[in-house]
């Protein structure tokens, strides 16, 4: 595989006597959506300070595009775009005048730089009025489009957009992770998103980390963090009967016997059962076999909301899951 884009290595950051960042190893590559996930104060934007050379680590180095982002903040600054969770503009000048003026700012210059703004308008769908509107009169959703675009100006090779969809829409945000996945494709373009909509993070991110006190609890693939902490139940299945089930259930022994079942739970008309295997046809043959009437099948899949209460669970009993 490439070289990874970011490389961190047992970063580290005191403020004082308190770690905010404690021996951070990762890598991610180029393409990548990587999503950074953590509750408050779990040390998000000081990685992200380190990664970008705007504070000193401790201990440990932070490597972007090969570069060596504490001893040479300047050449990352190039590399690296960062957009806020509130982005400003000048309110008095248009779209196109605030992105001309950005791009001018970091270097672009005068003969290229119209070209290069509107082209970046485009890509983030800021077109037609909205070029030439005053930014005061921008909506949230078309100022965090803006900032998207003031960030790309400069041609980067990686993004940091923290929490990118705050006030958004849900029309909104379902285009603007839309295209920063388009970006990321097409362009090669890697992505940090920060963000506590868990939901919206699964829908785009090839990989999360969970940040918790300073350190990443777990690191990888939605489906791999989900086999790696549900291994047990890798497969659950809920069932729906159409009457109600008497408690307690006088065939529950006998499906605890089917091979694989491992747990059955009982609740009115609801039925869960976690197996070691997918026996879900296996299953329903059984309780047809009994003459239960079955409504409704579904195989429940772990997703990213249960993996990160369970690593928060786990870091309020201060037990480490990695
Ligand atoms: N300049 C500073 N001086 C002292 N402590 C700091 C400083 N910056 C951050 N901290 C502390 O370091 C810890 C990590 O803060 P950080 O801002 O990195 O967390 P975060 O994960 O980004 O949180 P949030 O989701 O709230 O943005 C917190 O306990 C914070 O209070």
């Amino acid at each position: 595989m490439d070289d990874p884009i970011i490389k961190l290595n047992n970063l580290t950051k005191y403020y004082g006597s308190f770690k905010a960042v404690d021996g951070l190893d990762l890598k991610i590559h180029q393409g990548e959506i990587f999503g950074l996930l953590g509750p408050n104060g779990a040390g998000k934007t000081t990685t992200i300070l380190m990664m970008m050379g705007l504070t000193e680590p401790t201990n440990g180095t932070a490597e972007v595009c090969g570069v060596d982002a504490t001893t040479n903040p300047l050449a990352v600054k190039k590399y690296v775009g960062y957009m806020p969770d509130s982005v400003g503009f000048y309110d008095n000048m248009t779209a196109l005048e605030n992105l001309m003026y950005i791009g001018e700012l970091n270097g672009i210059s005068r003969s290229i730089v119209k070209d290069r703004a509107l082209s970046m308008l485009e890509t983030v769908g800021l077109t037609g009025d909205a070029v030439h509107k005053r930014t005061r009169a921008y909506s949230r959703g078309m100022k965090q489009r803006l900032g998207l675009a003031e960030v790309l100006v400069k041609d980067p090779q990686v993004v940091v957009l923290d929490e990118p969809t705050l006030g958004i829409d849900p029309s909104g945000v379902k285009e603007f992770l839309s295209l920063i996945s388009s970006l990321s494709k097409e362009r090669g373009l890697t992505v940090l998103l920060c963000s506590h909509h868990l939901h919206q993070v699964q829908q785009v991110c090839d990989r999360v980390g969970i940040f918790v006190k300073g350190t990443l609890q777990g690191e990888g693939s939605i489906h791999s963090l989900s086999r790696r902490l549900f291994a047990r139940h890798a497969h659950t299945v809920n069932i729906t009967l159409a009457k109600a089930l008497q408690s307690p259930w006088e065939d529950e022994a006998a499906l605890l016997e089917l091979e694989k079942v491992q747990e059955v739970s009982v609740n009115g008309t609801s039925l869960e059962i976690a197996s070691s295997a997918d026996i879900t046809p296996d299953i329903v043959r059984f309780l047809v076999s009994k003459d239960y009437a079955v409504s409704g099948v579904q195989k429940r899949e772990y997703g990213l909301e249960e993996i990160y209460q369970t690593y928060f669970e786990h870091q309020n009993s201060d037990h480490n899951l990695s």
